[in-house]
């Protein structure tokens, strides 16, 4: 019990059930570093259902011993609670690895059999949840072999269900081809779409900000808002060969079409009718239903800057441009950043510019949206010099998470003089303890068969129909509009600028 009754509320939540977790891709290091230690942070917090497995998927050959010896080694190096050996001793006998290739329907039969043997020996059938965390031009590959295995199947009341990682296609054609065998495999219901910006916890406090307090949603539209900025800066570039994948996908695939725009909708949504998954659901993709379409390359030209970074030096360290970076082609024309300005068109956001921009190399990793309000009228006190003078509520969703309200105050002293000062709040001051990563909250709710914080199939296509436009006008277009220039260390390229420029606004400082 805490001393603060305000804290003991909880939202009700699913409970997580224990299962055996198939991971394809299991010697990537996207398992290595994130999942596997998600679910040695899941297991230290007392929360892993007991019996719960991993059965790892991949071509090389390793025995399960091996395999948990490189599991260990990693996780000691990344895991946010550190590294037990008794923690982890007691959980390692629960690992296991499967070898075999993506397209070999083999691999999957000996599959089905060594999960049937395993889960005999501790008892009989369990829960079966398949993450495909693969490339994803093997996703068809094994979810139509995981079919012909017969590994889709519930089993009495015993579930299967899918995590597909990013990205979800790279267009609007592709993402329906894969929801159609996605959903040829697995019943919607049983599959998670991950975007681990969702399982943010500064994310999940987006709806909880707006809609457990009663003094924000009044204000939270067209008459008090001016504008809205979303900002997601990263100072890394191409490392660890990241190259390769980036420059066929770019900032808008990478990061615009699921992480940024899910953060806009969950900014921009109506109150969802319940906090179910589909309640939830329902109120996003009205958002994305009603971002204003940009058919022209005029249109795109008009509301849209994409850059690329030159060399430059980033806390004193100098880096390459973008075209010198490894497995980067020399003469790429992709995007490793972009800046946009949105319209919603519905009756809240009538005439709100929302204004959204990430970029790589670029000053400091930090992801903010802030919510701009129109000024107080210019009389008593705002007759003179109002700049800097709005109040802006910030949402800082990584690092140091929390919220700030900007207003104006007085200066102490025998005159009225007036500066903006900040009310803040920090997570780390407030609850005095590390937010759990995003991939311990999303696995844990896929266990629990809740998928709100999981992008459902028509958010998706609606993401992918709108970005297209995007794409199209920048890669097919007779008239594409031009590639910005920008420093490596900067905060992207002036033409960004100009964008909030034409109505006063500047982008906020971070
Ligand atoms: N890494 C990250 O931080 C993030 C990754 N993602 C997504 O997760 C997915 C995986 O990424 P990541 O872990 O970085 O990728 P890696 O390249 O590190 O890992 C790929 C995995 O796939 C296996 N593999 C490749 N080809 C085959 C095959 N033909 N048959 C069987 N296994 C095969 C590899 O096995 P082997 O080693 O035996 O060859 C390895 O286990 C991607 O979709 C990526 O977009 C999403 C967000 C973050
Ligand atoms: O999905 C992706 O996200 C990361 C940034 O994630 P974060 O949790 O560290 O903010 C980004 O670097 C990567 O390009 C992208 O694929």
């Amino acid at each position: 019990m805490t001393d603060n009754p305000f804290r003991e509320e909880q939202v009700a939540r699913n409970i997580a059930e224990q299962c055996t977790i198939v991971i394809f891709g299991a010697t990537g290091d996207l398992t290595h570093r994130k999942l596997v230690p998600a679910i040695y942070n899941i297991a230290a917090d007392g929360e892993l259902p007991h019996g719960t497995r991993i059965v790892g998927f991949a071509r090389r050959d390793k025995s399960d011993e091996q395999f948990r010896q490189e599991l260990a080694e990693m996780n000691a190096k990344v895991s946010r609670q550190g590294h037990s050996d008794t923690l982890w001793d007691s959980y390692a006998e629960n690992i296991h690895y499967h070898q075999s290739t993506f397209t070999d329907l083999d691999g999957y039969k000996s599959l089905a059999k060594r999960l049937d043997e395993l889960e005999d020996a501790a008892g009989g059938p369990c829960n079966r949840l398949f993450y495909l965390a693969s490339a994803p031009e093997f996703f068809d590959d094994i979810l139509e072999n995981l079919k012909e295995a017969g590994l889709n199947q519930a089993r009495g009341d015993k579930w299967s269900r899918v995590i597909v990682e990013k990205p979800f296609g790279k267009d609007l054609a592709t993402a329906k081809h894969l929801n159609e065998v996605v959903n040829a495999t697995f019943e919607e219901k049983d599959t998670y779409r991950i975007d681990h910006y969702l399982g943010k916890e500064t994310a999940q406090n987006i709806m909880v900000l707006r809609f457990a307090n009663a003094i924000f949603e009044p204000l939270w539209n067209n008459q008090f808002i001016d504008h809205v900025q979303i900002t997601c800066s990263e100072d890394l570039g191409m490392e660890g060969g990241r190259g390769g994948y980036y420059d066929t996908a770019g900032a808008l695939r990478d990061m615009v079409q699921n992480h940024l725009l899910q953060l806009l909708s969950l900014v921009a949504m109506e109150p969802p009718v319940d906090l179910s998954a589909d309640g939830v659901r329902d109120a996003k993709v009205n958002v994305l239903r009603s971002l204003r379409p940009m058919p022209t390359a005029e249109d795109v030209a008009a509301n849209v800057v994409r850059g690329q970074y030159t060399a430059g030096s980033i806390n004193g360290n100098s880096v390459p441009g973008y075209r010198e970076e490894d497995r980067v082609n020399p003469q790429s024309m992709t995007e490793a950043y972009v800046a946009l300005r949105l319209h919603i068109d519905n009756w809240r956001w009538e005439g709100v510019p929302f204004f959204v921009r990430v970029g790589k190399r670029l000053p400091k990793k930090s992801t903010e949206i802030s919510i701009h309000f129109k000024k107080a009228p210019n009389v008593l006190f705002n007759r003179d010099n109002t700049s800097g003078r709005e109040n802006v509520l910030v949402i800082r969703i990584q690092p140091d998470e929390g919220h700030s309200l900007r207003m104006v105050s007085k200066i102490p002293g025998a005159t009225t003089r007036m500066e903006s000062v900040k009310m803040d709040f920090r997570y780390a001051t407030s609850f005095g303890k590390a937010s759990p990563e995003a991939y311990e909250r999303l696995l844990l709710d896929a266990m629990a068969g809740d998928a709100t914080l999981f992008a459902r199939r028509d958010e998706v296509e609606n993401a992918w129909k709108f970005i297209d436009q995007i794409e199209h006008a920048w890669h097919q277009s007779d008239n594409p509009p031009p590639m910005a220039e920008f420093e490596a260390g900067s905060w992207g390229p002036a033409e960004a600028d100009a964008l909030l420029a034409e109505g006063g606004r500047t982008w906020r400082r971070l």
